[in-house]
């Protein structure tokens, strides 16, 4: 469960980027999250990752006050949401398969149980085989799916990507959205960033629009 109660967000003395935004997102939903360039999609999806704190309002996820919680209970929040940011942040100096574990690695987990699930998370995005390639050797597409493996590996119950199929022509992204339509449908409530109009009528689902200040939700108002 995702909730912003009153959410205000502004980076130092700028304007509000985000403006007394209230919704819900309840838990197994596929959201996108749309709006021009610079409306503010991605700040939406850090204050949900916890990698921006709102301004003003209160960010609930699975019933934690994020807001307010300490740097102490950071690690939660790390199992709890698997991020893809834009820029991937993939690292170039390690094959794909040790970029996947590095999470798990951060979490402590046994060296043999992570080499399991880390060929189980390539594996579930497509990239059976492509384990010691280094991402500088896979197309767009496979880099991105290798960032979702990456995101997907501690087994996150929600999952946020900001504009993952920027840059990949129609049948590449078309595959991407596909890997995130598996994971959602075994459960994992799902976030998507796009200003991709025909892509998500194709998904054709609920969707938290930014535009010009003002917030739009196709499921109408908030409860
Ligand atoms: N760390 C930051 N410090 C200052 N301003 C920021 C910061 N991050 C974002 N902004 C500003 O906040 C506004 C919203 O940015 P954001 O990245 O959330 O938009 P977006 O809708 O995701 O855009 P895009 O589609 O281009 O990625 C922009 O004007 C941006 O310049």
């Amino acid at each position: 469960m995702i909730e912003f109660q009153h959410v205000f967000k502004s980076y130092g003395r700028s304007r509000n980027i985000l403006a007394d935004i209230n919704f819900r997102v309840e838990p197994g939903e596929f959201v996108f999250v749309s709006g021009p360039s610079g409306a503010g999609k991605s700040t939406l999806l850090k204050l949900i990752g916890g990698l921006e704190p709102p301004s003003r309002g209160s960010v609930h996820v699975n019933g934690h006050r994020i807001d307010k919680m300490p740097g102490r209970a950071r690690p939660y929040l790390r199992r709890a949401v698997g991020v893809i940011l834009q820029d991937m942040h993939l690292l170039y100096d390690r094959n794909a398969i040790d970029n996947v574990l590095l999470p798990l690695a951060v979490a402590g987990l046994e060296r043999r149980v992570a080499a399991t699930r880390a060929r189980a998370a390539i594996e579930k995005v497509g990239l059976s085989g492509k384990e010691d390639l280094n991402p500088i050797e896979m197309s767009g597409g496979e880099q991105q799916r290798l960032a979702i493996a990456r995101a997907i590996v501690n087994r996150p119950a929600i999952l946020i990507a900001d504009e993952p199929t920027a840059n990949l022509d129609e049948e590449s992204a078309r595959k991407i959205l596909e890997v995130f339509r598996d994971f959602n449908r075994v459960g994992v409530t799902t976030l998507i960033a796009s200003h991709d109009r025909a892509l998500m009528a194709r998904y054709a689902g609920r969707t938290l629009r930014i535009e010009a200040g003002r917030f739009f939700d196709s499921a109408g108002a908030p409860a």
